[in-house]
């Protein structure tokens, strides 16, 4: 973390605390890193306080900044609180912009001088970022939030201002509701930023105080009990919020006789040249890098929305027919699926995959609406470990580009996770099709010996895997599908091996309701009269038995779409019967 701050800066804030009735224990050390600003050390050994739930650290209620100074300091009247809480939704609007007057006004009587002091002016959260570095994130949720959270904070800024009767002289109407405009006013004030030269009321120190508080500020809930409506209502915490975090800390923040203080419950685990960590909650790495501008890695908590942009009636027929579909966007015509560490391939997705694929013939979600589904999403989730890899190769000497590498990567393996996780669930649901309900084109090829000679003389393959190779499954499968619709009772007994049922019922069910237009014969014609007379001359037995008539391709070609799924791995069709998938993962 790039910091404004130096040793004398932070033993001054340490000194204020201590001097106006913190308690810090002897053993912590505070310091300054590269990498992550102010962290805290162990001297050495902590003994005695781990079970005891005894404080490192106490802090007196008088060196909070809390909401009520900052509505006290704004002299907020019975009339404008209520058109507050009615307008904004932030519960910690007016303490952010208290915070900009604390630390933009130049006041070196102002009793939290060592502590605003020690807050950078320089922030590592993306909205901070170069132009270059905001680019590399197109195409990511991450930007698509931070564009909205902006578009957000400049109309909480605006309405408070308003509210408040303060005068603001910079002319922003073009930001409203214009993420980038916004983004082009940040990259102009940075520079004013940085050197703190800016007024506390303007737009820049408010959204400076806004990462300050996501990225420190502790929930009000720990000193007042139930009194706080709103959860996310929060107060900073000098000293504390030095701590860095880390996911799993075991910590506990206590408030007792008018102190608030943290007990961590890590310190057996601990020695000398420890750092001491803080807990900021089980956070994915899209929270933790806008909430507080890093990363973790690995984390157990992360987790990528995979954002669909679909036709909205499609949206809510799949509502209707009975999809559960947690996250749907206001305009109702963007669904989202959480895909995390802990539930890589939530069955929501899979199930609005299948309802994708099903057809009209199919009245539930069936195995080959199922399997068509994880086909498509398959395709969906590989995109995703592309775009992050790709994305994951960028100038190493961008100030965040290591952040920005370690979020790509993080994705990635989400994705990479998904879709391994996907490829277990196709294996599983393949296994789990009764064996009655499934043929495999392979079995067919090997038991229907005579149908896999005649193809040596149809296309000249001469083995299965020289049909998938020479890529004419679907030709074969065609005219299998007609051979199949062909048999009778008395051919059926002379034939070697059992033809399901379930496929001439169907081809019968799908030859009475089709229509069929001039174009679907002129789409067939090629195929067929590079094929017939030919086939029916040459191997009378298995073509000339039956109806071969053109007719009966056109239907075939919609059979296979009804009841036949090309596993992509081996390029194998299955025909399965059109039963009620049942999910078995
Ligand atoms: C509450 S403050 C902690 C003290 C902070 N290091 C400072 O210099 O004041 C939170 C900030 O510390 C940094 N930070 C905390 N934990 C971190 C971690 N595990 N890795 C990198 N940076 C971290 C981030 O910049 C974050 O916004």
């Amino acid at each position: 973390m790039s910091s404004n701050i130096n040793t004398k800066t932070l033993e001054n804030c340490i000194q204020w605390a201590k001097q106006n009735g913190s308690f810090v224990d002897d053993k912590l050390s505070f310091k300054i890193s590269d990498k992550t600003g102010i962290k805290v050390i162990l001297n050495s050994k902590i003994d005695g306080k781990n079970d005891k739930d005894l404080p490192l650290i106490s802090i007196p209620k008088e060196l909070l900044i809390t909401k009520e100074m900052a509505e006290t300091n704004f002299n907020i009247t019975a009339d404008v609180m209520v058109k507050l809480n009615k307008q904004i939704s932030n519960p910690n609007a007016i303490t952010q912009l208290y915070l900009s007057k604390l630390k933009f006004i130049n006041n070196s009587e102002q009793f939290f001088e060592p502590y605003l002091d020690i807050l950078s002016l320089n922030l590592n959260q993306p909205y901070f970022w170069s132009l270059n570095e905001l680019d590399i994130l197109k195409g990511t949720d991450l930007l698509v939030i931070l564009k909205s959270n902006l578009i957000k904070l400049f109309n909480e800024w605006t309405h408070l201002i308003e509210l408040l009767s303060i005068e603001n002289n910079e002319d922003l109407t073009a930001l409203t509701d214009n993420s980038e405009n916004i983004i082009n006013y940040i990259q102009n004030q940075m520079n004013n930023l940085h050197n703190g030269n800016i007024k506390w009321h303007n737009f820049i120190a408010y959204l400076w105080s806004n990462c300050i508080f996501t990225s420190r500020a502790f929930p009000e809930l720990v000193i007042s009990d139930d009194k706080v409506s709103n959860l996310q209502q929060a107060f900073l915490y000098p000293i504390v919020d030095l701590l860095n975090h880390q996911n799993g800390q075991k910590v506990k923040w206590t408030y007792l006789e008018g102190k608030v203080n943290f007990i961590s419950k890590e310190l057996d685990k601990m020695g000398a040249n420890d750092e001491l960590f803080n807990n900021y909650g089980d956070k994915s790495n899209e929270e933790l890098l806008l909430g507080y501008g890093f990363v973790q890695e690995p984390n157990g908590h992360d987790n990528s929305r995979l954002t669909l942009r679909l036709d909205s009636n499609l949206i809510q027929s799949a509502q209707k027919f009975g999809m559960k579909l947690s996250n749907v966007t206001e305009n109702g015509d963007c669904v989202q699926f959480i895909i995390s560490n802990k539930d890589p391939l939530p069955r929501e997705l899979l199930d609005f995959f299948s309802f994708l694929q099903k057809i009209n013939f199919e009245k539930t979600l069936t195995y080959r609406s199922t399997l068509e589904g994880v086909s498509e999403l398959y395709k969906i989730l590989q995109s995703k470990v592309d775009f992050f890899k790709s994305h994951s190769k960028i100038d190493g000497t961008l100030p965040h580009s290591s952040i920005i590498k370690q979020y790509m990567a993080s994705q990635r393996k989400l994705y990479i996770k998904s879709a391994e996780t996907l490829q277990r669930f196709q294996k599983a649901t393949i296994k789990a099709i009764p064996s009655n309900e499934v043929l495999g084109f392979k079995t067919i090829f090997k038991n229907d010996k005579q149908f896999a000679n005649a193809l040596l003389f149809a296309f000249g393959i001469t083995s299965y895997e020289d049909l998938i190779r020479k890529n004419h499954t679907q030709q074969a499968l065609l005219l299998w599908i007609v051979r199949a619709s062909n048999i009778t009772e008395d051919s059926k007994k002379k034939l070697p091996f059992p033809i399901p049922d379930y496929i001439t019922s169907i081809f019968k069910e799908v030859s009475d309701e089709i229509v069929i237009e001039k174009e679907d014969v002129l789409e067939y014609m090629d195929f067929y009269k590079n094929l017939f007379p030919k086939l029916s001359n040459r191997i009378p037995e298995v073509f000339n038995d039956g109806n071969w008539g053109i007719r009966q391709f056109i239907v075939a070609d919609t059979v296979i779409d009804n009841i036949v799924w090309t596993n992509p791995n081996n390029q194998e069709p299955l025909i399965v019967n059109r039963i009620e998938y049942e999910y078995v993962f």
